[in-house]
């Protein structure tokens, strides 16, 4: 009897043993899931409208500190729209936009979540009466900073033009400024529309430095574009023709 309970028990042991590690396992599993870091923001099935027409159609994305997301697509799209959304311009039709697990059409989070955007686009908001560097100091003193304006002109190749009106600047030039302005602000989450829009190729090079070290950072940068900037690691979203395409010009030369 004694032989034979002995025999058993180590069974038993080792039953217990195998277990206790499972449940390790699981809860070593479980403790991982909950640690995995929520995206910054998640696109949950998000649809959108303008004009009554659906223009965005369940969209589903999720970004994380770093990322870089590229929206590419015909014109009409909807790459501006996609970027509009966010910045909280146009609201979402269906779906909703989270912001740390927050909705950001919930006006409390949404005084919070735009404070964390840099809006760039083909509008450029310059004010040709004020000169470059005023331009930049401009948005800086409206966001509370000081300092960087210069810097920021410098490295973007404008700071022998720092004094000048801007309303001598080239189309080139007023990019670089829009980008100065960016990178003195410095908040997180850029929205990029047509970013190297008559930058030359130097220009270029800068914006997808800059766009770079941002992400370095942590910062994250959704880009509209037709045109091919180099981001490593980016996100493609391809966003489909919205009407089946009629014969044009291009067609016929074909
Ligand atoms: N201000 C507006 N009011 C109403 N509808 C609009 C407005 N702007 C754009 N739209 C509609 O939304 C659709 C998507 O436009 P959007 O500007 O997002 O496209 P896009 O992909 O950025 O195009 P592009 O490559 O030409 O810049 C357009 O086809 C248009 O019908």
């Amino acid at each position: 009897m004694e032989s034979g309970d002995s025999g058993r028990l180590p069974f038993s042991s080792k039953d217990s043993v195998r277990k206790r590690k499972n449940r390790k396992q699981k809860e070593t599993m479980s403790l991982s899931s909950l640690r995995k870091p929520l995206p910054k923001l998640l696109l949950n099935n998000v649809s959108c409208m303008r004009n009554a027409q659906m223009v965005l159609r369940n969209i589903n994305v999720s970004v994380h500190d770093g990322t870089a997301l590229v929206l590419t697509g015909a014109n009409g799209a909807g790459k501006s729209t996609f970027l509009r959304m966010l910045a909280g311009f146009s609201k979402p039709s269906a779906g909703e936009i989270l912001w740390n697990g927050h909705d950001i059409t919930d006006s409390g989070v949404f005084q919070q979540y735009k404070l964390q955007l840099n809006w760039l686009s083909l509008k450029d908001a310059i004010k040709e009466r004020l000169t470059v560097l005023e331009n930049v100091q401009w948005f800086e003193v409206l966001e509370g900073k000081s300092g960087k304006a210069k810097p920021a002109l410098e490295f973007m190749g404008l700071g022998r033009l720092a004094n000048e009106k801007s309303r001598m600047l080239s189309m080139g030039q007023r990019k670089r400024l829009q980008l100065a302005r960016l990178l003195a602000i410095d908040r997180p989450i850029w929205l990029l529309d047509e970013p190297s829009v008559a930058l030359d190729t130097e220009g270029v090079k800068l914006l997808e430095y800059i766009i770079a070290e941002h992400r370095k950072k942590g910062g994250i940068v959704f880009v509209a574009t037709h045109l091919p900037i180099e981001i490593e690691d980016a996100m493609i979203l391809r966003l489909p023709q919205r009407f089946p395409r009629r014969k044009t010009m291009v067609d016929l030369l074909d």
